[in-house]
This record gives C-alpha cells, structure tokens and sequence, in this order.
C-alpha cells in the first residue's frame, strides 16, 4: 500500500467517474507476453495468426520502435485492437518512457481509443512509486473521460538500479500494479554492469572447482552461474508480497533457443509466472516452460490425495509430505487449472493422469 494514500481511501477511484480499482489482481494466464512492432507491417500482419497461440499480445511503442516511427507505431496499434478479435488473449501495450516526448500522446491517444480492450499498460524505466502515481492519476483522468468500465492495469519494468532498490514500494504504489518484469538490457547499462547482452548468462561469471592437491595441474571444472539470480528473486519476493505477478524479460539471442528455455524455466521455478517473447519461435518455448509438466502435476495430485484434510504427515516414495508440501502441490494443482481452462490441449494432457489411490 502506498505511503501516502490512507487505506481507506487506497482502492477509490483517483478520478470522479473513473471505474473503481480491482481489489484483487486477476490470476490471468500470461506464459508469453509477445512483443510485436505495429508500425512493422510484417509484424502487425501476423498479429492475427498469433492472437490463438498467445496468452498475451503486447504492442510495444518503446524502445526497439525508431523515433521516426513512434506515431506509426501507437496509430498501427489502434487500428490492430480495433479490428482483431483478441478472444482469451490480452491484449497489452508497452508505452514510451515517462521522461520522453511521447508517451502523453501514447496514453492521451491510447486510452480514449482502445481503453476498452486494453488489458495492462506496461511502463518502462519505473524509478519508484511516484512513476506509478503520476501513470496512475492520468489513467483515472483519461477513463472517467472514456466511460470506461473496468481500470487498465499497470505493470512496470524493473531496469534501473533505483527501481531495483524500489521495487517493494513500486509494487504497492497503486492498486492497479499487475506485475512487473525484469528488463536486463537496461538494467545492466544503468548499473555499469560489463555485460552486452539482452538477458541470459555470461560465460566469465561463474565459480571454479578448488584445485585437487594430488593433481594440482588437473582441468578445475567452472559452472557458469546466473547473472540475474538476485534480481529476480528480490522481484519475486516485491511481488508476492503485494499479491501481483512478476515475469522474466527478453532474451535477446533468438537463435540460442536452449539457452533462451533455460532463463525461462529458471524464472519460472523461482516464481516467475511468465516471460516475453520477441519473436514467433520464442512462444512456443515460454508456453512450454510455464505450464507445470505432466509429471509435476501428476505427483502433486498425488500429494493432494494422500493428504487428506491437508493436515499431519505421510510418507510417499520414500519423502515426507506434510501442510507444507501440499501447499506447494496445490499451487501446481491452480496454475495447471487456470491454463487448462484456456489451452484445450494442456488440458487433455491434465486431464489422462491417473492418480493411484495410496
Ligand atoms: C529480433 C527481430 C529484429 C528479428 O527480426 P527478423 O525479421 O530479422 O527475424 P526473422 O526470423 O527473419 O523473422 C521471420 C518472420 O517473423 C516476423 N517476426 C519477427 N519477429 C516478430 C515478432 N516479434 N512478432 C511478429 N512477427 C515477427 C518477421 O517480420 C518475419 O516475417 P516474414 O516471414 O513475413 O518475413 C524481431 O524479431 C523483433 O524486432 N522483435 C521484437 C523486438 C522487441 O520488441 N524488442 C524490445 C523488447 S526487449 C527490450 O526492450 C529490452 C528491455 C526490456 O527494455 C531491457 O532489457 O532494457
Ligand atoms: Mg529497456
């Protein structure tokens, strides 16, 4: 909750007319966050065939959009909202960053026009919680203007050394915060890391074995160790802490898709709900790596079964489970459910397990 506003006034509407706050953030599917360029034609064409194989389509205007084509951009964007069907999938937009030339067209355009089918805003370069009040007062301002029934969320990107040390307050600066993402490639500059890349590991950040003494010329084995460990724990942690989602980020070596599934999948275990894909073969590998496997699934039903009221200890293969061990099956057990409810063949997988009876 924000310092500033008193709890009693912290889920009213910042605007007269504006749609009162959500008190809960919905648990929306969202493995993928798909970027596209819509002043791109290439990219906006495919929009269509990618609306059914995406729990999110995101319209970024920011940075990977040239400055000659920022109005092409939040134009092309209107028009694809405007005439696509985005059934299940959401439908989000990266705006520019509070401290450019654009972004008060971006939403003063934006909102009026598409606010309705608008799912999330992302922002950029979120500082601290007075980003989120400013984004936060002018949504309440521009939705009361367009009648519109339900509040746009907000999501912010974790990418400057203040936002990291923020990033508690950022989280509970308004009720309209759905989650926030990692984005390392500004991150990195911003705290003078020495590293090049857009997202993943580096192969001189790593520990080495100690040296065998009987064999003091033998190779020491390295294991490259994750960058951005710290990071996303810390945003993990923001998040849960204040009932909102935290998601991975880009990977920028499109090729290097083993690489690009382990990033995801080490979000993903960490807590992360979801990632972004830059590009088309990007999606399928964030589906995959999001959804809990079969056998994950199979073991917490399992749990869930033996355990009963949930409460007291059993033994199964050799492991204790107890109320705690279930509680981390039953998270399982309500992701796989929301997913199935979207992705018809996730669910005919689900839905073959047998769970023996202990
Ligand atoms: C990497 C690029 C240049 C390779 O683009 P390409 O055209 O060279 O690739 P391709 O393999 O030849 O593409 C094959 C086909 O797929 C299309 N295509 C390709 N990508 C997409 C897409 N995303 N959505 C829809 N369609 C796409 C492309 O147009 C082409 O169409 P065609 O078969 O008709 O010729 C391209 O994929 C791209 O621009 N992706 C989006 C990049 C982006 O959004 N970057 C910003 C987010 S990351 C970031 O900002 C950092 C962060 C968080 O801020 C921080 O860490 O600080
Ligand atoms: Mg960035």
């Amino acid at each position: 909750m924000s310092g500033s506003r008193s709890a009693k006034d912290f889920f009213r509407p910042l605007a007269v007319g504006a749609p009162s706050p959500l008190t809960e953030i919905p648990a929306r599917p969202s493995r993928a966050i798909h970027f596209f360029d819509p002043s791109n034609p290439k990219m906006a064409a495919k929009v269509p065939d990618l609306v059914s194989t995406v729990d999110v389509l995101l319209g970024n205007l920011e940075d990977a959009v040239k400055a000659d084509n920022k109005l092409a951009a939040r134009e092309g964007l209107v028009q694809i909202a405007q005439d696509t069907d985005f059934g299940p999938t959401q439908l989000w937009t990266r705006i520019n960053s509070l401290d450019s030339p654009w972004v008060l067209d971006d939403l003063t355009t934006l909102v009026p026009a598409i606010g309705h089918k608008l799912d999330v805003i992302m922002v950029p370069k979120v500082q601290g919680a007075e980003d989120i009040h400013y984004v936060d007062r002018l949504l309440a301002q521009l939705e009361a203007k367009a009648d519109l029934e339900r509040p746009i969320l907000v999501h912010a990107i974790l990418e400057t050394a203040r936002g990291v040390a923020n990033v508690e307050e950022i989280c509970g600066a308004s009720p309209r915060m759905q989650g926030i993402s990692l984005g390392p490639a500004d991150l990195a500059a911003d705290r003078r890391m020495k590293t090049t890349r857009v997202g993943g590991g580096h192969p001189g950040y790593l520990v080495r074995q100690d040296p065998n003494p009987d064999q003091p010329a033998a190779v020491r084995q390295t294991y490259q160790q994750d960058l951005w460990h710290y990071t996303i724990a810390r945003m993990v942690d923001a998040c849960a802490m204040h009932g909102i989602y935290p998601y991975y980020g880009p990977f920028g070596d499109i090729a290097d898709v083993t690489a690009c599934e382990d990033q995801f999948r080490n979000a993903f275990l960490l807590g992360c709900v979801g990632t972004w894909s830059l590009h088309p073969k990007q999606i399928e590998i964030a589906n995959r790596v999001f959804s809990p496997s079969v056998e994950d699934i199979a073991h917490a039903r399992r749990v869930v079964a033996a355990m009963g009221d949930g409460t007291g200890a059993v033994m199964l293969d050799g492991k204790m489970e107890d109320d705690a061990s279930l509680k981390q099956c039953l998270v399982m057990v309500e992701l796989a459910e929301q997913l199935a409810a979207i992705d018809p063949a996730l669910k005919a997988q689900y839905d073959a397990i047998e769970v023996p009876s202990e």
